[in-house]
């Protein structure tokens, strides 16, 4: 990283009471940075966003934006906005109102505030006639809309997003989705992005922080997460996928030998490129994507094979995801694209291959 980061959280604790929902969390923020917070319920996105919005006081640690530290500092002072779930539009103010109210309580001008909101109006394309309307008269997307217009209009130097678009319908948010990435583009303000919505993530972020009882698991790029998860329970949370057990053996050169009771790999060994560093002679998972397994012949010269039974499929679209059941009892998930017949049938006993160069291969820990 060459420029200081614009947002920088330093072992950072949260307690409620005795309940320790922040753990020591560090995240650098880079400036016009998307990230995107993720993690299962209740592991601390939102008491996280905050710490850094100012609305609650850390119990330890240091948050800076900008290089300052921002202990003490109240939040309508912090160059910070943030977007909730559930709407906080006021429903007795028209729309100019809700968008203009931030520079109000700062006594802007009246006619400034004006120009700023026909800025604003553009900046998220809503209609002018709606300037006039209460939130009661726009749709859950137009009302969201406002919502973000009137986050931006302060010029917030960090704009913090609590799954702004988690209530709307699927094609709405996916509008939304897109809105939100030429936002971005177009502002250059830094996006710290809370969502249950994993393709969301992938779509839009930079960077995605995968975070598990009050504590950063894993801070990477979206290809980083999914194809080299650090643990099982990031494999696992970020998508479907397969672990299969393995034994890894000697390093020799830039190959790592490995032993398996189901995979027949003529080879027997893996580039190291593909095997964690944390990961030391013994067991390990080998992560592979349901999308990189292939129905294949038991003679074909692909990198990895196994042989198992189709037990479940299920049509979805353009894709069918199966399930099998190798003779040792490893459940497999694979995921065929765009086929308009099966390659596979119920019951049948097939080969699966997969080459080797989008797996990884991992510790085994807690999934
Ligand atoms: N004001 C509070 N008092 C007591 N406990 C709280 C308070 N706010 C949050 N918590 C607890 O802290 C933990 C983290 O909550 P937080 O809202 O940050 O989770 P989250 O990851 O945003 O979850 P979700 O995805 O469900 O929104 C939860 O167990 C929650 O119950």
């Amino acid at each position: 990283m060459t420029a200081a980061p614009i947002l920088s959280i330093t072992d950072v604790h949260k307690s409620y009471g005795s309940y320790p929902a922040l753990k020591g969390v560090s995240l650098d923020v880079r400036q016009g940075e998307f990230i995107a917070l993720v993690g299962p319920s209740g592991c601390g996105k939102t008491t996280l966003l905050k710490q850094v919005a100012g609305f609650e006081d850390t119990t330890s640690g240091t948050i800076r934006i900008e290089g300052n530290d921002m202990a003490g500092v109240p939040a309508a002072l912090r160059p910070t906005s943030m977007v909730f779930q559930k709407l906080a539009l006021f429903p007795h103010m028209t729309v100019a109102q809700n968008i203009g109210f931030p520079l109000k309580l700062r006594k802007v001008d009246p006619k400034v505030i004006a120009g700023h909101v026909d800025e604003m109006i553009r900046l998220m394309e809503l209609k002018p006639e709606y300037l006039t309307r209460y939130p009661r008269a726009l749709s859950g997307g137009e009302q969201q809309r406002v919502a973000l217009a009137r986050s931006m209009i302060s010029s917030p130097k960090l704009l913090l997003l609590d799954e702004p678009l988690s209530a709307l319908d699927v094609k709405l948010k996916k509008v939304l989705q897109a809105e939100l990435k030429r936002l971005h583009r177009s502002v250059g303000v830094t996006f710290v992005h809370v969502t249950h919505d994993l393709e969301e993530a992938m779509m839009l972020a930079d960077r995605i922080c995968v975070m598990r009882s009050g504590k950063i698991l894993q801070l990477g790029e979206p290809s980083d997460i999914y194809y080299r998860p650090a643990d099982p329970f990031v494999a696992g949370f970020i998508g479907e996928t397969n672990l299969l057990p393995i034994t890894i053996g000697a390093r020799s050169g830039d190959q790592v030998s490995y032993a398996s009771s189901e995979i027949v790999d003529a080879a027997g060994s893996l580039p190291s490129s593909l095997v964690a560093a944390d990961v030391g002679q013994g067991p390990a998972l080998m992560n592979v994507r349901p999308e990189l397994i292939r129905r294949c012949e038991k003679d074909a010269h692909v990198d990895c094979k196994l042989p198992a039974t189709v037990t479940e499929l299920f049509t979805k679209g353009g894709t069918v995801q199966y399930r099998a059941r190798t003779p040792g009892g490893q459940e497999l998930a694979i995921e065929i694209q765009g086929t308009s017949h099966l390659p596979m049938q119920l019951g049948e006993d097939v080969w699966l291959g997969w080459s080797k160069k989008d797996i990884w291969v991992l510790k085994p820990g807690e999934a």
